[in-house]
């Protein structure tokens, strides 16, 4: 089981970053929480740290966990564990990312969102509704 943190990134209004894979990279073109992999020796939230840094260079105060998601692909098996969160610091850049789209939840149904984060879509939707 590949383990997979995800930040749901909250700003002042209450929108949340939702952003796209780039093209030729896995899921490419669909939208997502950013995140990546937890490495080995390192808690989920300091995994999300470091990978928000990487690809979005900003700092984040890590807060509450939603309900994790496993996903069975073909011939991959993840367990994504997202957590909301806010930007502490740095200024926010898409170093990976092709778009990246600050969003209302009444907005979040429409995008063409990876499958695993897809069911954490509809529990965020679900909370603010
Ligand atoms: N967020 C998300 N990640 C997924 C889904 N399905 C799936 O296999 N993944 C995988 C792709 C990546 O291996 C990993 C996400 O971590 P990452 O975005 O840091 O991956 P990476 O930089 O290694 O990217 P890549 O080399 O796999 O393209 O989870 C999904 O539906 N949503």
């Amino acid at each position: 089981m590949l383990e997979v943190v995800c930040g749901l990134m909250l700003d002042a209004d209450g929108r949340v970053l939702a952003c796209r894979r780039a093209p030729g990279r896995s899921m490419g073109g669909f939208w997502e929480f950013p995140g990546g992999k937890i490495e080995i020796g390192e808690a989920p939230e300091q995994a999300l740290r470091r990978e928000l840094m990487e690809e979005l260079a900003v700092d984040v105060k890590v807060g509450e966990p939603l309900e994790p998601v496993v996903w069975e692909g073909d011939t991959t098996r993840i367990r994504l564990s997202p957590f909301l969160c806010r930007i502490s610091g740095g200024t926010l850049v898409p170093i990976e990312h092709d778009e990246i789209r600050w969003c209302a939840w009444t907005e979040l149904a429409d995008l063409e969102w990876a499958p695993a984060d897809r069911p954490i879509v509809n529990e965020f939707i679900t909370r603010n509704s």
